[in-house]
């Protein structure tokens, strides 16, 4: 029997048990069932960045314009977007390739009511026509995307803001300086060991990751987006190896 047969409260245990060769991590249907409790548990800051996304679609979202969440997995970015958006005439895209996810995503999107129509979308963000957006975000997904194609989906998000519009694009990130690496890992693994996860399951995890999550560098980020196109470019918010950016247009 797999801990998840009995887990009632959705806590991540996928993690727990042994694994004689632990698979390269998917977002399928077992992770779907622990995700909020493994975002939160995982992710330093997560509440923080949900909320501020919240809060900077009240600033930038401009009626008669389109909102893109790109990896939207349950759509906490869509619902943060939904309650602050304050104008009637606009629509948000949430997208993600996972068909488990967008399952999911629906239902939590209809078990809240708003005033701003909401599509849930199963497709790769990098064959999603971008348009008319006053605001994009990318919590946690462009790590996930090959690195040679992360340029050119930069590029696509840029062109299709409109001029005053915002990315929002956080990502776990390396800083290719060796000794700063290990610090900021140790201190998210022990971030973690402190939210209950066993040196266990932090060591399995990460080598399940090991193979589907890509890092870059602060630098890298901030290069890209500029040459991107975006006028204004700045992280916002950062807990060790995690960080989040604005970019506008
Ligand atoms: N090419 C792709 N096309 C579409 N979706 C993709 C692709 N690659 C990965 N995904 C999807 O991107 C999501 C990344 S999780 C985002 C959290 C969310 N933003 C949140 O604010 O809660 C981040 C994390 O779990 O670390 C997953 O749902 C993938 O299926
Ligand atoms: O758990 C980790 O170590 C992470 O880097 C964050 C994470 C959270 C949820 C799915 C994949 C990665």
């Amino acid at each position: 029997m797999h801990p998840s047969d009995t887990n009632v409260s959705n806590t991540d245990l996928i993690y727990s048990n042994p694994q004689a060769q632990v698979k390269d991590f998917a977002f399928d249907a077992q992770v779907v069932e622990v995700f909020p409790d493994m975002i939160t548990r995982s992710v330093p800051g997560y509440n923080t960045i949900i909320d501020t996304i919240g809060r900077l679609s009240q600033r930038f979202v401009k009626p008669n314009t389109l909102v893109y969440d790109l990896g939207c997995s349950l759509g906490a970015a869509t619902l943060a977007m939904r309650k602050g958006i304050n104008n009637q005439q606009c629509k948000i895209i949430a997208v993600d390739n996972s068909s488990a996810m967008v399952e999911r995503c629906k239902m939590h999107i209809n078990a809240f009511k708003g005033k701003t129509d909401v599509d849930v979308i199963e497709a790769n963000i990098q064959d999603v026509t971008i348009e008319n957006a006053s605001m994009v975000v990318l919590n946690f997904t462009l790590q996930f995307i090959d690195k040679q194609d992360r340029q050119a989906l930069i590029n696509k998000i840029a062109q299709g803001i409109n001029p005053g519009g915002i990315l929002v694009i956080s990502e776990k990130v390396s800083y290719g300086d060796t000794v700063i690496d290990e610090h900021l890992i140790d201190l998210h693994h022990d971030f973690k060991r402190a939210n209950g996860y066993s040196e266990l399951e932090v060591a399995q995890k990460r080598t399940a990751l090991e193979n589907v999550m890509r890092t870059d560098s602060v630098e890298q980020h901030i290069q890209r987006l500029t040459e991107a196109g975006f006028s204004h470019v700045s992280p916002w918010f950062q807990c060790f190896n995690f960080i989040s950016f604005i970019a506008i247009k």
